[in-house]
């Protein structure tokens, strides 16, 4: 059993929409490393990440953690996230939005831990700022340390480096490189060409709501399968 099985997921938003993702089967293991998301825009990927976070809920197909049902508290539990557009709750400073989420997860933490963390972010002059006024590439920040600093077992992060100074990104990539030394399971919708050549192991591309192509990189030159994966949309094998 793979810790994280994708069984011929199909999802619509409305009853009378298409479908957004179409008849979507793969796994993912330890051994699998960073897998990067591709696709053009609106071919799919914050879909499959909210359904995959139990964020959406799909009757058709299914999503299993260690054979947990994506959306059960079990399989949550497993989970770190950030979705591509963050909406932080108004009034409530960086410094009590770390302290509420680690509480929910059942963590223990302290304002050191708390200090900690958010050094390891590049957020340590904003503690005390209102989260909802911070700057979109800070407000990322927040989210990529709220889903990766509890050092979880998966990681779903939907285009944790969209916005990032380089600093901010070299954090981020450091953090990704830690989350597969420790073996978790990392899924990143990227529109970053480096990112993608650079930091992934793994590469599956969406193309229309299907699964296009999937590579295991296994240190061939990533530059040539993104080649061969623009060829393979311009094939149009899925119009
Ligand atoms: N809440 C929603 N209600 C209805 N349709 C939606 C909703 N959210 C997304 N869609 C549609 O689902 C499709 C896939 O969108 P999605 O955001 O998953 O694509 P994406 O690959 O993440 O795109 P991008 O690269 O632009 O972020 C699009 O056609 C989009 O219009």
């Amino acid at each position: 059993m793979f810790p994280l099985m994708v069984d011929r997921l199909s999802f619509k938003y409305n009853e009378r929409d298409p479908w957004v993702l179409n008849d979507l089967s793969f796994s993912l293991s330890f051994d699998s490393g960073i897998t990067g998301l591709i696709g053009q825009n609106g071919s799919g990927k914050s879909t499959l990440i909210n359904c995959l976070s139990g964020v959406l809920h799909s009757r058709v197909g299914s999503i299993t953690y260690f054979g947990k049902s994506a959306g059960t508290i079990m399989a949550k539990r497993q989970i770190g996230v950030s979705f591509q557009n963050i909406e932080f709750p108004a009034n409530l400073k960086v410094r009590e939005i770390i302290g509420a989420i680690f509480t929910i997860r059942g963590l223990q933490v302290s304002s050191l831990d708390i200090a900690r963390w958010a050094d390891d972010f590049l957020l340590s002059d904003v503690l005390k700022k209102n989260a909802r006024n911070l700057s979109g590439g800070r407000q990322k920040m927040l989210a990529n340390l709220l889903a990766l600093a509890w050092e979880p077992a998966i990681l779903l992060l939907d285009e944790p480096s969209a916005g990032l100074d380089f600093d901010a990104r070299e954090c981020v990539w450091r953090h990704l490189q830690a989350a597969r030394q420790r073996r978790a399971i990392v899924l990143i919708a990227s529109h970053t060409y480096e990112e993608l050549t650079c930091l992934c192991d793994g590469i599956i591309l969406l193309d229309k709501g299907h699964i296009a192509a999937q590579e295991q990189l296994n240190g061939v030159d990533n530059s040539v399968i993104l080649q061969e994966f623009k060829t393979t949309l311009k094939r149009g094998i899925y119009v």
